[in-house]
C-alpha cells in the first residue's frame, strides 16, 4: 500500500480505528499470517509489526510473508535499529519523549535514519510516551514513567510533539499491563492538540476497554496480547472492532 497516512485519515473521516500488533518473536512468519489474516476478518484496519525484543531476521521475514498475502497496511512499530523492513509499508517513526536516556529519545532514530531512507517505505512520525505500569517497554526505554493520577502531562508532550511536527502520538502502558491508559489522559492529549491522531494501546483486551479508549479520544486502538492469549483472533478482534464502531457513532 502507497499512502497509509490518507488510509488513516480516509477512515477517520468515519469512525475510530483498530490496529493489530504482531510481535514477531512470538510466532513463526506463518502463524503471523494466520493471525493477521483472522483479525482482518474480525474487521482490524491494520497490522503493526514490533516487539521489544527482535531475535534475527524475524521482522523482515514477517513483513514479506504479510505483504505477499494481505491487503491492509503493514507498519513498522520499532523496539531498536534492527527492525526495519523494507517489505513493510510504513514506519512508526518514533521518539520515546519520555525516555530519560537520549538513546531512545533520538539516538536509535539517528543510527536507523539512512536505512529508513533507503528503504524508501513511507514515514509515520510520532512522539511515543509510556504510562504507569510501563512494562516491559518502560523498563526498556529507561522511562520516566508518567504517574496514572496525572492525565494532564502527556497532553504538554502531546502538543511539543506536534509543534515539532510530528502527526501521530501514541499513548502506551505497557504490552500485558493490567490496567489500560485512563481516560481522562486520553481525553486530554486528544483535546490539546489539533489535527495529531492519537493512539492508545496497552493492557486492552475487551469490548469495554476497547470501547473506553475510542470514546474518550482515541482515533486508533492498539491491540496485541489477546490474539497471543486468544483461541479465537477472529471472534476476539470481532468484539473490539465492534465496539470501536460503537464508540465512533456516538
Ligand atoms: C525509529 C526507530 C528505528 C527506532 C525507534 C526505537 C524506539 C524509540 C523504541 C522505543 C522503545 C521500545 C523498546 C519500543 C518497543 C515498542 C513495542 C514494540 C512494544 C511491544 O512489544 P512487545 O514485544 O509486545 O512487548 P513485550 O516484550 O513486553 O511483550
Ligand atoms: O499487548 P497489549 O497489551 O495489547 O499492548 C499493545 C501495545 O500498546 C504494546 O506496545
Ligand atoms: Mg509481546
Amino acid at each position: 500500500m502507497n499512502d497509509v497516512e490518507n488510509y488513516i485519515k480516509d477512515i477517520l473521516k468515519e469512525r475510530k480505528i483498530h490496529f493489530t500488533l504482531i510481535d514477531p518473536d512470538e510466532q513463526t512468519p506463518k502463524e503471523a499470517l494466520e493471525i493477521a489474516t483472522a483479525a482482518i476478518e474480525g474487521g482490524t484496519d491494520g497490522i503493526m509489526i514490533g516487539g521489544s525484543t527482535v531475535e534475527g531476521d524475524d521482522v523482515e521475514k514477517t513483513c514479506k510473508i504479510l505483504s505477499d498475502n494481505i491487503a491492509v497496511p503493514i507498519i513498522l512499530f520499532p523496539g531498536n535499529i534492527n527492525s526495519v523492513s523494507s517489505y513493510a509499508d510504513a514506519i512508526f517513526f518514533m521518539s520515546y519523549v519520555n525516555s530519560t536516556n537520549p538513546y531512545w529519545i533520538n539516538g536509535a532514530q539517528s543510527l536507523a535514519a539512512p536505512l529508513v531512507k533507503k528503504s524508501g517505505i513511507e514515514v509515520l512520525p510520532m512522539g511515543y510516551m509510556v504510562v504507569e505500569p510501563g512494562g516491559t517497554v518502560g523498563w526498556v526505554g529507561d522511562a520516566k514513567l508518567v504517574p496514572r493520577n496525572k492525565p494532564k502531562i502527556p497532553s504538554i508532550y502531546a502538543m511539543s510533539c506536534e509543534l515539532f511536527g510530528m502527526k501521530f502520538f501514541y499513548l502506551e502502558a505497557g504490552s500485558g499491563a493490567d490496567k489500560a491508559i485512563p481516560t481522562k489522559m486520553i481525553a486530554y492529549s486528544k483535546k490539546a492538540t489539533d489535527d495529531m491522531i492519537l493512539l492508545v494501546g496497552g493492557g486492552i483486551r475487551d469490548a469495554e476497554a476497547a470501547y473506553s479508549a475510542a470514546r474518550a479520544g482515541g482515533d486508533i486502538i492498539v491491540t496485541g496480547t489477546v490474539v497471543e492469549e486468544t483461541n479465537n483472533v477472529k471472534t476476539k478482534i470481532s468484539e473490539l472492532t465492534q465496539a470501536i464502531r460503537k464508540a465512533s457513532e456516538e
